[in-house]
């Protein structure tokens, strides 16, 4: 890797402090490979007074994303002749015209993956045609040298146990994509390898807008040299950032965190990202820091078919159905933290969407064993009569209309989309009204169901969580028993993601058991990152899901006339108005 250093270093298109050198890193990690340091004693004082010191500077020409490879590509004069410029360049274009009328393309079309393509591209016709003398050092040298393992090398066996995970669907499906597009022309151990390589080196760099002042685009990037920084979030010491007079990115380090320093070698560190959600750090980089006091996170996804299979709540039909009509995200957000000496794993209920969790579990009103939630198996004549009132001209084909909403439901409910799409009709909820005291029902959205929890007395918000937790707690149960049998056949790659896993399913099963706080909000910290939420699943295509339940309730009533709407609702109108612009006909 040394020589790649001294390639950029004599080829003197970039700006090197003459501190900086390239080593085997200090994180102790065999995934941590090479990383940038500097001598600090190389330092003049006057450069020790500022509060950053430039390390390095990349013109924007030496970096590599969509913009800057079309410029190179268009320069002729990156090419010997005119007739290599033409070739290559007619090569490149019908591939790309190939690549965008694959089916299914357009779904997973980002700015990364189309980085990915053009250098599938150039590696698969590199041996035929000329590539720009920059592009070709950095895929060779670079890209196709380095050593890197992320998930993408495992995602076959990793998909067996995550395969609901938002990141490992749409990664398998990526994959996918790029083996049926190179597997022609490229092994698809390199088509991997080359994946692997440009995900875990791109960096989410800002660009001034051309156009507008003041004005910041993010594209992302590959950036040569700078891409050997590693990550550590508690001995960051330097940062990139953009020199807006003429795009060329900078590695700029923090003077003070080297004044006082007395040894002649540092590494340099940066921040890949504030927020160390450890699943997305393994799926992109490969390794997961170690925990030193600053928050990390995990966001756990149910197992589709657990919820489908969950029987135990006071609800009339499954988990599973509950969270589809209601857009809840199936997933939990975890963090680990230092408490009473102890790092450990908590649930993170600080934010709305585990409010949304939690509507499944509220118990009934203390003075009614109604539950809170029923699920109306007929709802499909919901539909039908407000189809029907909308349109008052289909009245007289009111049951073909309740068929065909039926079957409508039917599919929705059982195809692997997390969301419905459709009016939230199936689930009423039964309340008491703040201003008269009266019990209501109502079918609800979930932020608007949130505001019961929000209302609910002490005891009631422990009687929630409590139930909660019971259903949790079967989960981690049932997830580890299912991991377990899995483990033995994977190969070492994915290993770190089942053993972090293990470790998050035995803190948490370990804190309920012990009665031990679980809950992060009792821990009185605020949090100052906070991890994305990841995308409900939403194309699974025509997976259906199955039930290990079998007897599927049948519906007792097929006539739309004799269907009553106020037994799941006490306001029919305002519903029928709410969902107006779906029933009416045009
Ligand atoms: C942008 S590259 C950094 C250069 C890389 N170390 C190399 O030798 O090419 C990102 C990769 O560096 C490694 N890495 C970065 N920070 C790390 C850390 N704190 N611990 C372990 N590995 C790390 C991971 O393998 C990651 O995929």
């Amino acid at each position: 890797m040394e020589e790649i250093f001294r390639f950029y270093l004599d080829s003197k298109t970039i700006f090197f402090h003459n501190s900086l050198s390239l080593k085997l890193s200090t994180v102790d990690d065999p995934k941590s490979g090479y990383g940038l340091f500097i001598d600090p004693s190389k330092f003049k004082n006057e450069e020790l007074n500022n509060e950053t010191i430039q390390l390095l500077r990349i013109p924007k020409l030496c970096t590599f994303n969509i913009d800057t490879l079309l410029t190179l590509l268009e320069d002729k004069n990156e090419f010997s002749t005119e007739q290599q410029f033409q070739r290559s360049n007619d090569k490149i274009k019908n591939s790309l015209r190939e690549i965008m009328s694959y089916p299914n393309f357009s779904k997973f079309l980002t700015e990364t993956n189309l980085l990915v393509i053009y250098f599938l591209i150039f590696q698969s016709i590199h041996d035929t045609c000329e590539i720009p003398r920059n592009i070709m050092y950095y895929l060779k040298n670079v890209l196709m040298s380095i050593d890197v393992e992320t998930a993408v090398d495992s995602i076959e066996d990793i998909a067996t146990d995550y395969g609901h995970y938002p990141q490992i669907f749409g990664l398998q499906e990526t994959i996918s994509i790029f083996k049926g597009l190179f597997q022609d022309l490229l092994k698809v151990s390199d088509i991997k390898h080359l994946y692997s390589a440009i995900i875990s080196r791109c960096l989410e760099i800002p660009e001034k807008s051309e156009a507008k002042d003041d004005e910041f685009t993010v594209h992302s990037t590959l950036v040569p040299v700078l891409d050997f920084a590693n990550h550590e979030n508690t001995q960051k010491n330097a940062y990139f950032d953009v020199d807006p007079s003429n795009n060329d990115v900078l590695l700029l380090l923090n003077t003070d965190a080297v004044r006082e320093s007395t040894t002649d070698s540092v590494e340099v560190f940066i921040s890949y990202t504030p927020t160390e959600d450890l699943f997305s750090m393994l799926i992109t980089y490969g390794f997961t820091p170690d925990f030193k006091g600053y928050p990390q996170f995990w966001t756990m996804s149910f197992d589709r078919c657990f919820l489908r299979d969950y029987t135990e709540s006071s609800l009339n039909a499954d988990l599973r159905l509950f969270y589809k009509w209601l857009h809840v995200n199936p997933t939990v957000s975890l963090v680990k933290h230092k408490h009473n000496g102890q790092a450990r794993w908590f649930i993170n209920d600080t934010t709305p969407e585990f409010d949304m969790l939690l509507l499944p579990f509220i118990p009934p009103l203390d003075d009614t064993r109604t539950p809170r939630w029923t699920y109306d198996s007929n709802c499909h004549l919901m539909f039908a009569n407000m189809h029907c009132l909308a349109n008052p001209e289909t009245n007289e084909y009111a049951t073909m209309i309740a068929e065909n909403y039926r079957l409508l439901l039917e599919e929705r409910e059982l195809n692997g989309n997390d969301f419905m799409d459709i009016p939230q009709l199936a689930w009423s909820l039964h309340y008491k009204d703040a201003e008269s005291g009266s019990l209501c029902r109502r079918h609800t959205d979930s932020e608007e169901a949130t505001t019961v929890l929000q209302n609910q007395e002490e005891e009631e918000a422990d009687a929630t969580n409590s139930q909660f937790i019971s259903f949790f707690r079967r989960f981690l149960t049932y997830r580890k028993s299912t991991l377990a049998t899995s483990t033995s056949s994977i190969p070492n790659a994915s290993n770190v993601i089942y053993e972090q896993e293990f470790e998050i399913i035995d803190d948490l099963l370990t804190a309920i058991d012990n009665q031990s706080t679980v809950f992060f909000s009792d821990l009185n910290i605020v949090l100052n990152v906070e991890p994305s939420v990841p995308p409900p699943l939403r194309f699974l295509g025509d997976h259906m899901e199955i039930s290990e339940n079998e007897e599927k309730s049948v519906p007792n009533c097929e006539d739309p006339a004799s269907y009553i709407p106020d037994n799941f609702t006490d306001f029919f109108q305002d519903e029928m108005n709410k969902h107006a612009s779906f029933f009416q006909d045009n």
